[in-house]
């Protein structure tokens, strides 16, 4: 027997990603069970309860759809059989997390296109964010069932992680068939120690990892640091910890954490700002006028009305810098991710929000940069 984890505190947050394993929904029979998901639905309902929001990545689905089909059929095939379980399994597992809940969920299926694209990225983010300013419970997955083998992300941790950026969470709480991270694995090594604490991915925290502990699983501790290691670039802390274990589920509404702790360096806020200041830009320049600038630099969006030139090319969803334009000359005083492209943002250069839709034919929203997308140069420097 293995040791087991000291109770610590999580850290505060208001936004988690909750992402839960297959195992976690599967019975001894194979069958989709709610024996844990239980739990974890009632961590969600009490999350929210306290103003909180959380984000489901949910795997299960070609553990779901497994049962579904003949024995003799699921034994052969590879990769096309489980994007075929994938889509069997997907509404199985979506309709498992809506029994378990008492406000609407919503399936959001995503994959690696959806997010190296950066317009598909900012996509998917906006369509999460208006689920939860909807007080929806989100439940994602990979898009199994069009990823080709050399597009598909793979795991659902990396998938968690990558959300977790995309909604602004502060929190990557990543539920397991196992306690924590240990010095070795522990199905091996009954010697392994628990490691309550990471303060930092390194090669030697690597080394302790195994693959995955059941034919379930997909990528076992391994992608579970990973994921973690992407978490803490983007300021985000991650709790592992395990679902089958009642008592450490119910504890985490106490803010109380049984598993280990990776944590982030810096806080989301400063991480997102560092990328937003440093990041590579696309060369594009939206020039505004002083109250715009004012409005900028005070933390308010970038709404048309105030931009009264646009230079250069570029896409929806890229790096632009933000210039204000005045009598003592030109001076950039924000970046931040554009709404829309170089074009639009020409034909809405000096237009009301609500003349939008009626100029472009569509709408992605009010703002052409979003304040959670900017980075104000005075606010950066203060
Ligand atoms: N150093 C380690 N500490 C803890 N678990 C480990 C370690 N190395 C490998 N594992 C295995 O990782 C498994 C969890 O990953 P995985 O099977 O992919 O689960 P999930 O379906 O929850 O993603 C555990 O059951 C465990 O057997
Ligand atoms: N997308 C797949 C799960 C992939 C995956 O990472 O599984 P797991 O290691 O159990 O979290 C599914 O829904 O079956």
């Amino acid at each position: 027997m293995v040791a087991t984890f000291d109770i610590q505190n999580l850290p505060p947050w208001r936004r988690a990603v909750l992402k839960i394993g297959s195992s976690l929904l599967t019975g001894v029979d194979g069958e989709l069970s709610d024996r844990h998901a239980r739990g974890l639905a009632a961590f969600v309902a009490a999350s929210r309860a306290s103003g909180r929001d959380v984000v489901l990545v949910s795997s299960g689905a070609v553990a779901a759809g497994r049962t579904r089909v003949p024995q003799d059929a699921r034994r052969a095939g590879g990769l096309v059989l489980r994007q075929a379980l994938a889509a069997l399994g997907q509404t199985r597992m979506v309709g498992l997390w809506q029994s378990l809940l008492d406000v609407p969920v919503a399936q959001v299926l995503l994959s690696h296109d959806d997010l190296r694209n950066r317009r598909r990225y900012l996509n998917a983010r906006n369509t999460l964010l208006e689920l939860l300013r909807l007080r929806c419970v989100p439940v994602v997955n990979e898009n199994d069932t069009v990823a080709v083998e050399e597009l598909k992300l793979g795991d659902n941790d990396n998938l968690a992680a990558i959300v977790a950026a995309l909604v602004d969470a502060d929190l990557l709480l990543i539920a397991s068939d196992v306690d924590g991270l240990y010095s070795a694995h522990p199905r091996l090594d009954p010697a392994a120690r628990p490691i309550g604490r990471v303060a930092a991915v390194t090669p030697e925290v690597l080394a302790m990892a195994g693959g995955a502990g059941s034919a379930l699983g997909t990528g076992g501790m391994r992608t579970k640091l990973e994921a973690a290691t992407k978490a803490a670039k983007a300021g985000i802390a991650t709790a592992l910890f395990n679902g089958t274990d009642a008592a450490a589920v119910a504890s985490l509404a106490d803010g109380q954490l049984r598993g280990t702790l990776v944590e982030a360096p810096a806080s989301r806020l400063a991480a997102r700002k560092y990328w937003l200041r440093h990041a590579p830009g696309s060369g594009g320049c939206l020039r505004v006028d002083a109250g715009a600038a004012r409005a900028v630099l005070d933390g308010a969006s970038l709404l048309p009305g105030g931009i009264v030139g646009v230079d250069g090319e570029f896409a929806r969803g890229d790096l632009v810098e933000v210039l204000a334009v005045g009598e003592a000359g030109a001076r950039v005083v924000a970046r931040g991710l554009c709404q829309y492209a170089a074009g639009e943002v020409r034909r809405l250069a000096g237009r009301h929000t609500r003349e939008i839709e009626a100029i472009l034919g569509f709408s992605y929203g009010d703002t052409v940069i979003r304040r959670d997308d900017l980075v104000a140069f005075e606010e950066a420097n203060a």
